[in-house]
């Protein structure tokens, strides 16, 4: 009868059937589902968390580093054929330090292009997993359940007899604050109140991503020995994952996933808006390369920027932590006016957590320059971008400098260097560290100039097997 309900089945496998079709990114396809089309069995979801110290530009190359592991581990192995990788709500972090804005738990999709992460590999927004876990796994369960979690550590000597190698043991004689699953963080699993765990181990691990594989493994062959139907979906997390080493750093599968991590287009528009408006530059006037997909950049090194300098000052834990590095704002001053002087320059952009009052004095150094800062135009404004949405308009507008320079050992000025090798600027006018003080000979920040794949390379041949 047309109006009958559907069976349960039917509708189970209906509802697979639209994931696999959302899986392989064929939405429009058709209108229905053939009943008989197999289900995305054996669905492995991999959760992770970052130690809550750590800062937003550390989090996101952990990102890269699972990212590449998962995408890796799909594409070469039947049993994690349909492996997606959780990305952890971001929490308050320590550097978001304004006040009335909502400023915790934001989802990936608030500061990246989710779409364009997961056309590098399969990744799922937090509420995305949600439904996905209650459509395909338990609909009726109010929780979200956690087999295995594993929190890591590092080993107290990483040496044996001067060689560092690859591996990983469940602890049990480890320090008590990665024993106790309830001091992981203070609260719940990665602060998610609907997330709750079966088993957890604390785990010394030394080594790359790569070495997950394993750990994953004989974590489901635990989970499955006796149990009818051994490819059900399973879900586990990582936590403190950023013990875990690059599988290869600065290869060109990392450079892929870095180029698949576009800012999500309302930030993107901003510092658009910014960049046209305050410092009459565009990206065409910019000489840069942003084509509407990552996959379609080509190697360049001919940009030539909007007509200003740029620096990444940083401040705040820096002017403490790093003294013998962080240059005060008077010597800052006067390195970025000899760059200017060099550049034949007059406008100089600052990114920078300095605070008001800092920004002041830098102002007045700057008296017979264009002095350009950027604050957000509204208080609705902030409310939208947040903390972390500023930081990022700041990344955006320094990417497309004439001329760049940042500060030493910085993360925030790590990824601005990643953002002009992508866009095409030459390596001088990117590479550039703030020394302490005008003059000296000082540590200057390493480069890793991008990696483009080979015309001719398949970076997709990995087999499955
Ligand atoms: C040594 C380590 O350095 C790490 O910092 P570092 O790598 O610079 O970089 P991040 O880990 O991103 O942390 C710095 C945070 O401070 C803010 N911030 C820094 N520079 C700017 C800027 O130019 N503009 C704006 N709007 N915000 C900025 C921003 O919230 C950013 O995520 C720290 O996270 C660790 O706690 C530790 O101190």
């Amino acid at each position: 009868a047309p109006n009958a309900k559907p069976t349960k089945a039917a509708q189970l496998n209906n509802n697979n059937c639209q994931r696999e079709r959302f899986w392989q990114q064929q939405p429009d396809q058709a209108t229905t589902c053939p009943p008989d089309i197999l289900p995305l069995r054996g669905t492995v979801y991999l959760l992770y968390d970052v130690n809550i110290s750590e800062g937003f530009n550390l989090r996101r190359d952990v990102y890269i580093r699972l990212a590449v592991f998962v995408r890796r581990l799909q594409r070469r192995t039947k049993r994690f054929r349909n492996v997606r990788l959780v990305l952890p709500p971001w929490p308050r972090l320590y550097h978001w330090h304004s006040q009335g804005l909502a400023q915790s738990d934001l989802l990936w999709r608030h500061f990246f292009d989710v779409e364009s992460l997961r056309r590098f590999a399969p990744v799922l927004d937090f509420d995305e997993f949600v439904t996905e876990y209650r459509q395909f796994g338990m609909p009726s369960s109010p929780h979200v359940h956690v087999s295995q979690v594993f929190r890591l550590t590092h080993y107290e000597i990483m040496l044996e007899q001067g060689v560092f190698r690859d591996k990983y043991e469940r602890a049990t004689d480890a320090p008590e604050a990665c024993l106790n699953a309830k001091s992981i963080s203070g609260g719940p699993l990665l602060q998610q109140p609907l997330l709750r765990h079966a088993r957890y181990h604390c785990v010394r691990f030394q080594g790359s991503a790569g070495l997950l594989e394993r750990l994953l493994r004989e974590a489901i062959h635990e989970d499955t020995v006796g149990v009818a139907d051994a490819h059900d979906m399973r879900v586990y997390a990582v936590l403190s994952a950023e013990t875990l080493l690059h599988d290869n750093w600065g290869d060109e599968h990392f450079w892929l996933a870095r180029r698949s991590m576009r800012f999500a287009a309302p930030l993107d528009q901003v510092a658009d808006d910014f960049r046209r408006s305050s410092l009459a530059t565009t990206t065409a006037s910019a000489g840069v390369q942003r084509p509407v997909m990552w996959e379609l950049e080509r190697q360049k090194r001919d940009a030539s920027g909007g007509n200003y300098l740029c620096a990444h000052l940083r401040r705040g834990d820096f002017v403490r932590s790093r003294e013998s590095t962080t240059p005060t704002l008077k010597a800052a001053a006067q390195q970025l006016k000899q760059l200017l002087r060099a550049c034949n320059m007059t406008t100089v952009f600052l990114a920078s957590d300095a605070t008001p009052y800092e920004l002041l004095e830098l102002k007045e150094l700057f008296y017979r320059y264009r002095f350009v800062h950027f604050t957000p135009e509204s208080s609705a404004q902030r409310q939208q971008l947040k903390d972390g949405g500023v930081a990022i308009v700041d990344q955006l507008v320094c990417s497309y400098a004439r001329h760049f320079v940042g500060t030493y050992e910085s993360t925030f000025t790590y990824r601005i260097y990643e953002e002009r090798e992508i866009l095409g600027f030459s390596k001088a006018s990117t590479f550039n560290t703030f020394c302490k003080a005008l003059g000296g000979n000082c540590a200057r920040n390493a480069i890793w100039p991008i990696v483009w794949p080979d015309e001719d390379d398949d970076v997709d041949d990995d087999k499955l097997n």
